[in-house]
């Protein structure tokens, strides 16, 4: 089972989102990831192709993906839409902002219709909201991960929380695509 992970990092904060949900679809048996940065330009659209589930993770720039992200979006057109290559993927969504909220559901809500016009599948976060800094899905998300960061550099924020967060996703991204295949 393949999960690649495509996504947009400007300053680094959002990788270390994506790099925590690699961990936790590696912590399932039989699961790899495969990751995209869409700011290396080359999409690889046949490893995209040959994926069960896609997760997707952008910052939010201005209350919504960023630009590269969008760019990624778009060329998408040709190469998957028009075919519908990934119909029935399994898709999920990861976003971080500088505001704790800052718009971070406009982000969401533009991953989630991508995936729908693609045909795909959506899972979200089954994680009731935290309830202090120290708990997973602090900032009380349900249709994907949404991480905060302020000014510090990404060895510092996101917090711990919001990486246990990420890598709860993609542990839960790869267990669900496996029963997904299973026909369970
Ligand atoms: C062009 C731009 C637009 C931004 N827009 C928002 C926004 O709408 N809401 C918010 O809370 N933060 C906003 N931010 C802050 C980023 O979301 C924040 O710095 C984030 O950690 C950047 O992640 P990255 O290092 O993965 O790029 C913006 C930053 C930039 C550069």
């Amino acid at each position: 089972m393949l999960v690649s992970i495509v996504f947009d990092s400007g300053y680094g904060h959002t990788r270390k989102l994506v790099e925590s949900a690699a961990d936790g679809v590696k912590e399932v048996a039989g699961a790899e990831v495969s990751l995209v940065a869409v700011a290396d330009g080359n999409i690889p659209w046949e490893t995209l192709a040959a994926s069960d589930a896609i997760i997707f993770a952008s910052p939010t720039y201005n209350g919504s993906v960023s630009a590269k992200f969008k760019q990624f979006m778009e060329d998408s057109t040709g190469p998957v839409w028009m075919k519908q290559a990934w119909k029935n993927k399994v898709a999920a969504g990861i976003t971080n902002s500088g505001a704790m909220h800052g718009d971070k559901m406009g982000t969401l809500i533009t991953m989630t219709l991508f995936a729908a016009q693609h045909g795909m599948v959506w899972v979200g976060l089954d994680l009731f909201p935290g309830r202090s800094s120290t708990e997973m899905n602090r900032v009380g998300g349900w249709l994907g991960v949404m991480a905060q960061s302020d000014d510090a550099p990404p060895e510092v924020t996101p917090i711990e929380s919001d990486r246990q967060t990420a890598s709860y996703l993609g542990k839960r991204v790869a267990e669900l695509t496996r029963q997904f295949k299973a026909g369970v």
